[in-house]
């Protein structure tokens, strides 16, 4: 049913909607190999309801009134419904023609037809519609609706152009990835920009956050180039408007209802970054429900990915040839790379049950391999598009200094291209605080005891302060002992409790 305001739905739905209505109600025959919808593409039940009702029906179908005659007998070209004495034999004929009849086979029959198809479940099923689609983007505005039909095959060509693929060396895969869209985070550290991006590979949305103040304020000015992502700036089709670019965040400064700036598709990409610059910090961190959104105290997820926010948005001291008369530093620089890779890619259920294992005495490694798992499922080809796409990494763009202290990370990024100049420890909070004259935790660690107090608690791990008990510290060791973890071993007060098997 086409879409119809207020102003003229009376005029637009006139004679022709019966002729409408049949031809969207009538049921099809069921035929021997098939098992259509149970639902016609309209119902017919709500159809009556909205026309013995009027406007104002349900929340989601005010303003439809299918037969304007009932409430409007004069509105013209309607049929009036107040003439209506009852119907001869043949119209009755007629109207059991339209009988509504299920199509659908029994949900028995339907469940077995679907089960070759499921996947496992730590992979989301590839959906059948092409993440990268032209409709998924952006509401088209209602003029547009009308063309996008005939343009759509045009808009895929076009999209394609905007899509950034990995340079993966010596692999065969062929990762693109699309940021659909950008928003301002305010976060307790600064603000951060959060990207929304689809990829061919896996159908889930991965995020980026980027920390680049200096982009959001009117008044500071980097030496830095913005770091912004190309496939958002890219112009995605010819009729977009400025509003739909704003809209989706590809908008330059500050949004704000005086200032509406869209961005330039090409001019913020600059590849060209003095060498002396520090290079912007990034984390590809990977999404843990427990420890990021209620606080699990087994990992150190949550206080991890504040840790990263929190060191990205620090301000770079620039090296002295650099720092001219007005700053010494420059504001802070980079991103988290979040990546829907729960439970290190084996996903939550399978984590869950690896927990209850772990409550039986086995470590975070063994439980993932009794539960048919690899110890660490995650891959990170599409953590490497995204960087490229921010600018971040490749050959001609920046180097980048990874957070972390897994070495895996550092080895995949490596075989995907990208330039990793420096590995930065994430040392855990507790044992920065625990720790005083036995442990050397070597580089980048804090020991202003004020400057962390004077964190913002947040609600939630974000802001949040630190944290440790017995389970943080036994996955912790173990990350360290059996995963190859590039961090000292904490030794303060937990020498004496379980040995790692
Ligand atoms: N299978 C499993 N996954 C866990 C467990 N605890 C945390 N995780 C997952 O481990 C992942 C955390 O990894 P990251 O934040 O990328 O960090 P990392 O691999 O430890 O490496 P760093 O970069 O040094 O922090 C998240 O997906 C968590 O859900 C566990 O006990 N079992």
């Amino acid at each position: 049913m086409a879409i119809i305001t207020e102003s003229h739905h009376h005029q637009s739905l006139a004679g022709s909607d019966a002729a409408l209505l049949d031809m969207l109600t009538a049921p099809r025959p069921p035929t021997k190999k098939t098992f259509s919808r149970r639902d016609a593409a309209l119902d017919p039940l709500l159809l009556a309801a909205a026309a013995a009702s009027g406007p104002g029906v349900t929340r989601n179908h005010y303003h439809h009134d299918f037969f304007p005659g009932v409430m409007l007998p004069k509105a013209e070209g309607s049929w009036d419904w107040t003439k209506f004495k009852g119907e001869d034999s043949s119209a009755r004929q007629e109207r059991r023609r339209f009988a509504y009849v299920s199509q659908q086979a029994p949900r028995r029959v339907r469940l077995q037809k679907q089960l070759p198809q499921q996947t496992k479940e730590n992979e989301s099923p590839q959906s059948a519609v092409d993440p990268l689609k032209p409709s998924e983007n952006i509401p088209l505005s209602a003029s547009r609706k009308r063309r996008s039909q005939s343009i759509s095959s045009n808009i895929d060509a076009q999209f394609s152009s905007s899509l950034i693929t990995t340079g993966t060396l010596g692999s065969t895969s062929h990762v693109e990835v699309k940021c659909m869209a950008r928003t301002r985070i305010p976060t307790p550290h600064g603000p951060a920009f959060l990207h929304l991006y689809h990829n061919n590979r896996d159908g889930k949305e991965h995020l980026a956050v980027v920390i680049d103040p200096a982009q959001y304020s009117d008044n500071t000015r980097s030496s830095a180039p913005p770091i912004r992502s190309r496939s958002l700036d890219a112009v995605w089709n010819e009729t977009e408007t400025e509003m739909d670019r704003i809209i989706r965040g590809a908008y330059v400064g500050k949004l704000s209802a005086t200032s509406q700036h869209a961005s330039n598709p090409t001019s913020h990409h600059s590849s060209s970054t003095p060498d002396s610059i520090p290079s912007p910090l990034v984390r590809i961190h990977s999404e843990c429900f427990t420890g990021e959104t209620i606080g699990s105290m087994r990992c150190d997820c949550g206080e991890q990915l504040d840790e990263a926010i929190r060191l990205i948005s620090q301000p770079v001291p620039l090296p002295k040839q650099l720092s001219h008369s007005l700053s010494s530093t420059i504001p802070g620089r980079g991103a988290v790379i979040y990546l829907r890779q729960e439970g290190r890619g084996i996903g939550l259920l399978s984590k869950i049950r690896a927990y209850n294992l772990q409550d039986l005495g086995h470590d975070t490694v063994t439980a993932n391999l009794m539960l048919g798992h690899k110890a660490d499922e995650r891959g990170y080809e599409v953590a490497a598009a995204i960087l490229r796409d921010l600018g971040l990494g490749s050959e001609l763009g920046e180097g980048v200094r990874l957070l972390t202290n897994n070495p895996d990370k550092v080895q995949a990024l490596e075989k995907e291209g990208l330039r990793v100049v420096e590995r930065v420890s994430m040392i855990p909070r507790s044992w920065k605080q625990r720790s005083t004259a036995n442990l050397d935790l070597g580089v980048g660690v804090e020991t202003d005891t004020e400057e962390r107090d004077q964190r913002a608690a947040g609600a939630t791990m974000i802001g949040g302060k630190a944290v440790h008990g017995h389970d943080l510290d036994k996955y912790l060791r173990t990350k360290i002992l059996r995963m190859g973890h590039m961090l000292p071993l904490y030794l303060g007060d937990i020498e004496d409790e379980v040995k790692e098997p």
